[in-house]
């Protein structure tokens, strides 16, 4: 039995963890804290593993309070640097605990961005559209971002031109935002959940790669996955693709 520890317990996501993690057989919800709780050996009531879904400004934080006390850490709360991930690197190092940390737990997510890297080197063009419920704090999506860095990264592997749309005409600024290069843009609409196009460009052609989770219950078999594996990650991982076996990578 592995004893679990859910931070950010009442929000959106923390709420749907807490009830899988009561259904899973082979875990145990341990403790549900929330802001305003301190993330102690005691809190965490003795957990093997802590997850945090809570906040771009407590989740660092939280992470180094929960390997202080003991336990390794799946992380789904978005907006971290680069800074902040050699941080928690360190301090996962030090502490002999596991952290991973994705920014989306989706099945469907998770291949999105898989096949749009696997796709960027064989188009001029590639943009990345996130569309999420008015609530969120940040902006762009997390998932958006590492979607964007991974088109980028594999252009820049395999020595593909720069892009046409990232230096196309933006006269009242209306283009979206530019992350390595690769244009986002982020769409806030009451009625929606979490969901990313991908559209990628050719003379004539065009591909787009969609992914919806029109329910919070498709990031919890992701979730549920990175408890049951974070204590045989050693160190920090960032991605769940680095936890599932995915072909290919
Ligand atoms: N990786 C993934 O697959 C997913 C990631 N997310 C991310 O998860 C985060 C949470 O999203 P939601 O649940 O929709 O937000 P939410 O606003 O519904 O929940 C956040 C919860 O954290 C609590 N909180 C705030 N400060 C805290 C602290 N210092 N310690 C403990 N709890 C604290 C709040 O009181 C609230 O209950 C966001 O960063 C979001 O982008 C959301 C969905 C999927
Ligand atoms: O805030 C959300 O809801 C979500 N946040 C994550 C992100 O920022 O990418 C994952 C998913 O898009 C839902």
């Amino acid at each position: 039995m592995t004893n679990v520890a859910v931070l950010g317990a009442r929000g959106r996501m923390g709420k749907t963890v807490c009830q899988a993690v009561t259904d899973a057989d082979d875990l145990q919800l341990v403790a549900e804290l929330d802001a305003g709780d301190e993330v102690t050996r005691e809190t965490v009531a003795g957990a093997d593993a802590v997850v945090d879904f809570t906040v771009p400004d407590a989740t660092k934080g939280n992470v180094l309070a929960a390997l202080a006390a003991g336990c390794h850490v799946v992380v789904g709360t978005t907006g971290w640097t680069d800074a902040g991930l050699a941080e928690v690197e360190a301090a996962a190092g030090a502490a002999g605990r596991n952290v991973i940390i994705a920014p989306n737990f989706a099945l469907s997510s998770v291949l999105a961005m898989h096949f749009a890297a696997l796709a960027a080197p064989y188009f001029e063009s590639a943009e990345v559209i996130e569309l999420h419920h008015p609530k969120k704090l940040d902006a762009p999506s997390g998932t958006a971002a590492a979607t964007a860095k991974k088109i980028a990264a594999a252009r820049a592997a395999s020595g593909s031109a720069a892009m046409p749309d990232a230096t196309a005409a933006d006269p009242d600024g209306t283009r979206g935002g530019l992350i390595d290069g690769v244009r986002v843009h982020a769409l806030r609409v009451s009625g929606l959940t979490a969901h990313e196009e991908i559209l990628l460009g050719n003379p004539g052609e065009l591909l787009t790669i969609r992914t919806d989770s029109f329910d919070r219950q498709s990031f919890m078999p992701g979730v549920l996955l990175a408890v049951r594996k974070v204590g045989g990650l050693p160190g920090l991982t960032v991605g769940l693709d680095h936890v599932m076996d995915l072909p290919g990578r």
